[in-house]
C-alpha cells in the first residue's frame, strides 16, 4: 500500500512508524508532506520514497491520504488537495474537530474515515476511535483497519458524532494522566524525596495499579476501599480531593475538551 501524509508531526510519524514496524508499507512507499522545515530535516532519517513541502499532482498516485496537521492548518491543506486528489483513494483523517461533512465538503472527495487516535500509538499502545462514510467500501475499510490496529486497539462507531467526546475522553487522555503523575511527583518533592525518589514511587504506583484494574476483578469503587482504611491515610487524602471538587475539576475539564472539539470544527 502507498501512503501519502500531510502534516508529519507527532501523530503522523507515530502511525508511519507503526506501519512500519509491522511490515503493512515500505519507506519507499510513503510520500511525507511536511511544512516546517525544521521538522523536514528530522525526516530525512526516516527515509521515505518522496519528503517534499508541497501538495503536488504526485499525491495523486498513492492509495491513502493521511491527514494530520492541525486542524487550523486544515483549509489551507484542503485547498491545494482537492486539485489533485483521485477518486480511487481514501483519505484518513485524524484531525480534532473537522467534520467528516466538511472533509467531504472541502476536498469534493467522497471515501473519508475519521479517526481519533492518542499519543502512546508511538509504542502501538494507543486506543484510535474511528468512524467511515458509506463510501468507503468494505475491502478499503479493512485496509485502513489493518492500519490502526498497528498502532494499538481500536473501536469502530457507526455514529461519528460521539468522536468529539472521544478526542475529550482517549484523544487527550494521556495528557490527563500525566498531568496526574506530574503532580503527584511533584508532592513527592515538596515531602522532601529527591526527584528521581519520587519519580520511582509514583510510576510504579500507577504501573501496579493500572495493572489492578485489569487483572483484580474488583470494580473501581471496591479497589478504592481496599486501600482506603477507616480512619486512616487514604480516607484523609480523599476527603481532601472532595474538598478541593477534584473530580468535579476533572469532569469539567474533559466537558471543555469537547467543547473545544466541537469550536474547531466550526472553523
Ligand atoms: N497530539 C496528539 O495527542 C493528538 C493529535 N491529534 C490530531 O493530529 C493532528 C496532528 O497533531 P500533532 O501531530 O500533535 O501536530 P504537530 O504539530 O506535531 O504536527 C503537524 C505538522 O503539520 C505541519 N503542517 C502544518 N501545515 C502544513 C501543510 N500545509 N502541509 C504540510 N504540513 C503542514 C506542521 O508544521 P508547523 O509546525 O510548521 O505548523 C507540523 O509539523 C492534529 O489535527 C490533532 O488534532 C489526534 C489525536 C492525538
Ligand atoms: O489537543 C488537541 O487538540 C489534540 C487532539 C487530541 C489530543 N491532542
Amino acid at each position: 500500500m502507498k501512503i501519502a501524509i500531510v502534516g508529519c508531526g507527532n501523530m503522523g510519524m507515530a502511525f508511519a512508524r507503526a506501519f512500519l514496524k509491522f511490515d503493512l508499507v515500505k519507506k519507499e512507499d510513503f510520500l511525507l508532506v511536511e511544512k516546517s522545515a525544521e521538522r523536514k530535516e528530522t525526516l530525512h532519517s526516516f527515509q521515505p520514497g518522496v519528503l517534499t513541502g508541497v501538495i503536488s499532482p504526485e499525491i495523486g498516485t498513492y492509495d491513502l491520504v493521511i491527514l494530520s496537521v492541525k486542524p487550523q492548518d486544515y483549509l489551507t491543506v484542503a485547498a491545494s488537495l482537492r486539485e489533485v486528489i483521485q477518486p480511487s483513494q481514501i483519505v484518513l483523517s485524524i484531525m480534532a474537530g473537522i467534520s467528516m461533512q466538511t472533509i467531504q465538503e472541502s476536498l469534493n472527495h467522497q471515501p473519508v474515515v475519521r479517526a481519533m487516535p492518542n499519543t502512546p500509538a508511538m509504542l502501538g499502545m494507543g486506543i484510535t476511535a474511528y468512524a467511515a462514510s458509506p463510501e468507503v467500501e468494505r475491502g478499503q475499510l479493512r485496509k485502513v483497519e489493518n492500519l490502526i490496529n498497528a498502532t494499538g486497539r481500536s473501536v469502530f462507531l457507526e455514529d461519528e458524532g460521539q468522536l468529539d467526546a472521544v478526542t475529550a475522553l482517549s484523544g487527550s487522555g494521556p495528557a490527563y494522566f500525566f498531568y496526574l503523575v506530574k503532580t503527584m511527583i511533584e508532592a513527592g518533592r515538596q515531602m522532601g524525596f529527591e526527584e528521581s525518589v519520587a519519580t520511582l514511587l509514583v510510576k510504579q504506583t500507577m504501573l501496579g495499579s493500572y495493572h489492578l484494574i485489569n487483572n483484580a476483578d474488583r470494580s473501581l469503587d471496591e479497589l478504592i476501599k481496599a486501600v482506603a482504611s477507616k480512619g486512616g491515610t487514604t480516607e484523609a487524602a480523599l476527603k481532601g480531593f472532595e474538598e478541593g471538587k477534584l473530580a468535579d475539576a476533572l469532569t469539567q475539564g474533559i466537558h471543555a475538551a469537547q467543547k473545544r472539539a466541537t469550536e474547531l470544527s466550526q472553523g
